[in-house]
């Protein structure tokens, strides 16, 4: 047995395992001691802003780029290998890139049969398998310059996919598509992965392709994990204030801390999810996501006595297409600008207009308290 492959325990639920791992490029950090693994047979998305480092922990990993520091441990049967100093070649994944990378001069069966051994009958065979999984079953003899972009990635993929290997890595594969192809290869490449369950990391800046189609999102910033959850996590219960900022739409409100699980907010107390706690005075920004922002059709004694509630001014009406957006203004709350998303039924229900006043509750589970951006300290909210 090569030195390089060991029995463990406990790990072999992990198709790959990455230790501390650093890259410099120069005086330039581009990794600053990424760890993560990759559960057998999952789908994990690398999500974040350009430069953050994500391509070239993928590369890492692919072996196209050699980690400074640090360590890669791949699964096979039982045992996990060391292999951070093993080449490309010896490694076993497929790839997808942005661009098609196809061979314009082969056919789209010789590109797919490429990196294939053995007999051509098996070949021709396992091509026709692929060229139908991907359901495109019968281009094998047309030129890539003969398909859409979107059919040359699911060429690309087939490609990948020919040698049946354990790890799947899609370098930002759709970017380079429009949005309705784009959309549609999302949920064709999603499946596809889960009927053939092979384990697969995408690399993508677009967070709405992280969170439809991973099983668990990283996120990284400047070099390092931010966090890393299920889409739920990353958007309902972000780790920091550059997660909550990154993904989705959200409300910042200024604010102190008040005490325990409380923050000041203009004149009022508000229960809020503040941790680690901060002592009294400290400067926070509440978050909480415009569909989270509750309004009542009446200001009832009922309601007057929901926690984090109060009249806020109707400023602005938006209808975006499915829901409505209202842009509120809370004198109680120091009148700063707050949006809340109501679906066309509740905006019916709620009888809006301009100016008109709402009683407006922030529920306190889903009011987050994180430290300003560049603030000492800078912590976050678990
Ligand atoms: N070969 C290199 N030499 C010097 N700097 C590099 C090299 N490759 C990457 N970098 C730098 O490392 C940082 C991370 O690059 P990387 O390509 O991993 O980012 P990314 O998150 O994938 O962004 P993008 O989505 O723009 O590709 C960037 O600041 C980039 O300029």
């Amino acid at each position: 047995m090569n030195r390089d492959w060991q029995q463990t325990s406990g790990t072999v639920a992990d198709a790959l395992r990455i230790e501390r791992v650093a890259k410099r490029f120069g005086a330039f950090t581009a990794l600053d001691g990424v760890s993560l693994s990759v559960k057998k047979g999952e789908f994990l998305c690398l999500l974040g802003p350009s430069g953050c480092g994500k391509t070239t922990l993928l590369r890492i990993i692919a072996g196209l780029e050699a980690a400074s520091d640090g360590a890669l441990f791949m699964t096979a049967g039982e045992s996990e290998r060391n292999v951070t100093r093993l080449p490309a070649s010896q490694r076993d994944y497929g790839i997808v890139f942005q661009s098609y990378a196809l061979f314009p001069n082969l056919t789209v069966a010789q590109n797919i049969a490429y990196g294939l051994k053995g007999r051509r009958e098996d070949k021709a065979l396992r091509v026709t398998e692929l060229l139908a999984l991907i359901g495109l079953p019968g281009a094998g003899s047309k030129y890539p310059a003969q398909l859409s972009g979107g059919q040359q990635q699911r060429i690309a993929l087939a490609r990948a996919l020919a040698t049946s290997p354990s790890l799947l890595l899609l370098d930002e594969p759709l970017s380079a598509l429009d949005a309705r192809v784009r959309e549609h290869l999302r949920r064709e490449i999603k499946a596809l992965q889960q009927k053939l369950g092979v384990t697969t990391i995408m690399v993508t800046h677009d967070q709405e392709e992280a969170l439809t189609m991973a099983d668990r999102v990283v996120v990284m910033n400047h070099g390092v994990v931010e966090q890393i959850g299920t889409p739920e996590d990353i958007y309902a219960r972000p780790a920091s204030r550059f997660v909550a900022g990154f993904v989705g739409q959200s409300n910042w409100l200024a604010a102190t801390s008040a005490g325990v699980g409380q923050v000041l907010l203009g004149d009022a107390l508000l229960g809020a999810t503040v941790t680690p706690p901060r002592p009294d005075g400290h400067p926070l920004e509440l978050f909480i996501r415009p569909e989270d922002v509750q309004l009542h059709a009446n200001w009832s004694p009922a309601e007057a006595q929901v926690a984090n509630t109060a009249l806020a001014h109707v400023r602005k009406i938006e209808l975006l297409g499915g829901f409505y957006r209202i842009a509120l203004s809370v004198p109680g709350w120091g009148s700063q600008p707050l949006l809340a998303d109501v679906s066309r039924g509740e905006f019916e229900r709620l009888n809006l207009s301009p100016e008109r006043l709402v009683p407006v509750s922030l529920p306190a589970n889903r009011l987050r308290a994180f430290v300003p951006a560049g603030a000492a300290s800078a912590g976050a909210t678990a």
